[in-house]
């Protein structure tokens, strides 16, 4: 239970309702205790009539009618507040999940990068959906059952004993075995639809995974293959799902016949009593009969409750993992840092600790407002990496990165943040309109300054073309865009933001050598009086460059202007020669 303490602060928040559902709670049993005391005081009646007790049939007539008004009001007030009850209980289990979930979506965006490379994506759905479920079930219907049985127990057991002690004890004798049969047989049909929850998730797994690569799948002809592998998956899973549907049959059976165990005590016990004269009113028996039924299900729910508990005691414990991690790179700023964008590396050294590989070392350069940097260099040599740690999505393992002669460190974060236009390697766009997917970048942008930042990326003329120009839909349900399309609206995105910092990570691979040019060509109007890092592996993207640096293996080798490169011996020129001479081809 001591994972499941952190949900007491929203106990405490919602203390006032939880107040109000105990009282609901209360009342409510009440009067489902009520309904049989006037049904035995119904026989005791009819008893007293046939014994000669009563004489007058129309005293007898009208004693019944006022009971079966009483049972009628009773039932009707107790499912009322019943109804209440559900209302109060079910609802604060709603509120907490949605708290709850949020605390979790919230924490997973303050954790770095490194938290996402080491947990699968999957992982972190399956804990902010599925485990927050069950603990709802905690802080829900496992609450709710735990008071409504324990007043129902007060109530009616206290009642029981007043009237007969003896036949209470014979009677509630077997509903501890049902309590424990039901919590056993609980933890067996969790055990069991575990075991299928994981076949469910490999099966979605699989058949997201097939459609989603159904190009690959036809390119190749593996049809039947595919279609194999699925139906042995699901053959697994119907026969673990068959597995759970048996100890699941079970479930009913044991509590008819632990009830029908309590009924026969009851009438043998009871009748015994009576012949005997200990209980002096056959009503007592029907009571009790009554009450055995009432008090089977609140007792079965001891056992569900149980096992509930320890589910949600379990994703309560994968919750708290998560959320007891800290962001590696956090805020140390409080006050604002202003930032005008003059960057420099000082010996700056990185290694990814996950794969600990060294992608930067030793690297110096500097880059003042205004100008324009060009990084070039073989895959893997780090270009990418050096963009990453300008927007502190990692921190240096050793030497500086500053910005207008400030450490990254002591820059505000969220300063820093809002003044970079990054564009990726690969271009994200959500499943939302294109006009959304570039006012991501400034959602107060104007639809002019939509299609001004579109025409900058040469992308307008694309979006016009389509039926519902900027409303057209992304995505699974959407269009599917070029890769060129996709990366020109990412740098749509980055311009309307109207950054002091644009990064661009090759994201021009995708796009013609002509409209590369144009893009450029506007990219320097725009980049005035803005720092901006170009990653490329073509001459042609960074040739305009204030200065150009060439990485090889995480070091810089050559830097410089595109004449003096390309006069000197090395990358760079070897690289200008190459895709001179595949252009003049
Ligand atoms: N997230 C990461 N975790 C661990 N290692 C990484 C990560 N990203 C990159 N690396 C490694 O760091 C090195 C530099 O990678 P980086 O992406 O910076 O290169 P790049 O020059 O941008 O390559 P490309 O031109 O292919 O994009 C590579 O060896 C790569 O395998």
């Amino acid at each position: 239970m001591r994972a499941l303490r952190h949900l007491n602060k929203y106990f405490l928040k919602y203390k006032f309702r939880l107040i109000i559902g105990l009282i609901i709670t209360i009342v409510a049993r009440i009067f489902t205790t009520l309904v049989p005391t006037f049904v035995g005081d119904s026989v005791d009646v009819v008893e007293q009539y046939i014994n000669n007790e009563i004489t007058d049939i129309e005293a007898v007539k009208s004693g019944l009618i006022m009971n079966i008004l009483f049972i009628f009001g009773s039932v009707l007030i107790s499912a009322f507040f019943t109804f209440l009850m559900r209302q109060t209980f079910i609802v604060v289990s709603r509120y907490i999940e949605f708290d709850l979930k949020n605390e979790v979506f919230q924490h997973y965006e303050r954790l770095s990068l490194n938290f996402y490379k080491k947990n699968r994506t999957g992982d972190l759905m399956n804990r902010i959906s599925e485990d927050v479920s069950k603990v709802r079930m905690y802080v829900g219907p496992a609450f709710m059952y735990s008071v409504n049985t324990i007043t129902l127990f007060v109530v009616v057991i206290g009642y029981m004993i007043s009237i007969a002690p003896e036949l209470t004890l014979y009677t509630v004798a077997p509903l501890p075995i049902l309590s424990i049969s039901i919590y056993k047989l609980s933890v067996a049909i969790h055990k069991r639809s575990t075991i299928v929850q994981e076949f469910l998730s490999k099966l979605t797994t699989f058949t997201q995974e097939s459609f989603s690569g159904i190009t690959v799948i036809k390119a190749y002809g593996t049809e039947p293959q595919t279609q194999e592998n699925f139906t042995e998956l699901s053959n697994v899973s119907k026969d673990k799902n068959l597995d759970l549907a048996k100890v699941q049959a079970l479930f009913f059976p044991l509590m008819v016949l632990l009830i029908g165990c309590s009924n026969i005590l009851v009438v043998y016990i009871g009748g015994k009593q009576f012949i005997n004269g200990t209980i002096e009113e056959l009503g007592i028996i029907v009571e009790f009969i009554i009450f055995v039924n009432m008090l089977t299900w609140p007792v079965a729910t001891v056992g569900w409750v149980s096992s509930i508990v320890q589910q949600a005691e379990a994703s309560q414990v994968r919750i708290n993992e998560f959320l007891s991690q800290e962001p590696e790179i956090t805020n140390t700023v409080t006050e604002n840092t202003k930032i005008n964008g003059n960057i420099s590396f000082e010996n700056v050294t990185f290694t990814y600790d996950d794969t600990n590989i060294t992608a930067l070392k030793n690297i110096s350069f500097e880059i003042k407002n205004g100008e324009t940097i060009g990084i070039l260099g073989k895959t893997g040599s780090g270009k990418s990496t050096i963009l990453d740690l300008i927007g502190r999505l990692y921190d240096t393992s050793s030497g500086e990165i500053k910005i207008d002669n400030i450490p990254l460190k002591n820059i505000n974060l969220e300063n820093l943040r809002k003044v970079i236009g990054y564009v990726p390697q690969d271009a994200f766009l959500f499943s939302d309109s294109i006009k959304n997917n570039i006012k991501f970048g400034n959602n107060d942008a104007t639809d002019e300054e939509v299609y001004k930042a579109a025409k900058y990326s040469v992308v307008h003329k694309n979006i016009i073309g389509f039926s519902k120009g900027y409303d057209t839909i992304l995505g699974e349900r959407g269009i599917t865009l070029s890769g060129g399309q996709k990366q020109r609206i990412s740098i749509a995105r980055a311009i309307i933001k109207d950054p002091a910092i644009l990064l661009f990570d090759d994201c021009l691979s995708a796009v013609d050598t002509e409209t590369e040019e144009e893009i450029i060509g506007n990219l320097n109007k725009i980049s005035e009086n803005k720092t901006t890092f170009i990653v490329s592996h073509r001459v042609s993207t960074v040739k305009n460059a204030d200065k150009i640096i060439v990485l090889e293996g995480g070091e810089i080798t050559q830097q410089g202007t595109h004449n003096q490169l390309i006069n000197a011996e090395g990358y760079y020129k070897n690289l200008y020669l190459k895709q001179l001479s595949e252009k003049e081809i």
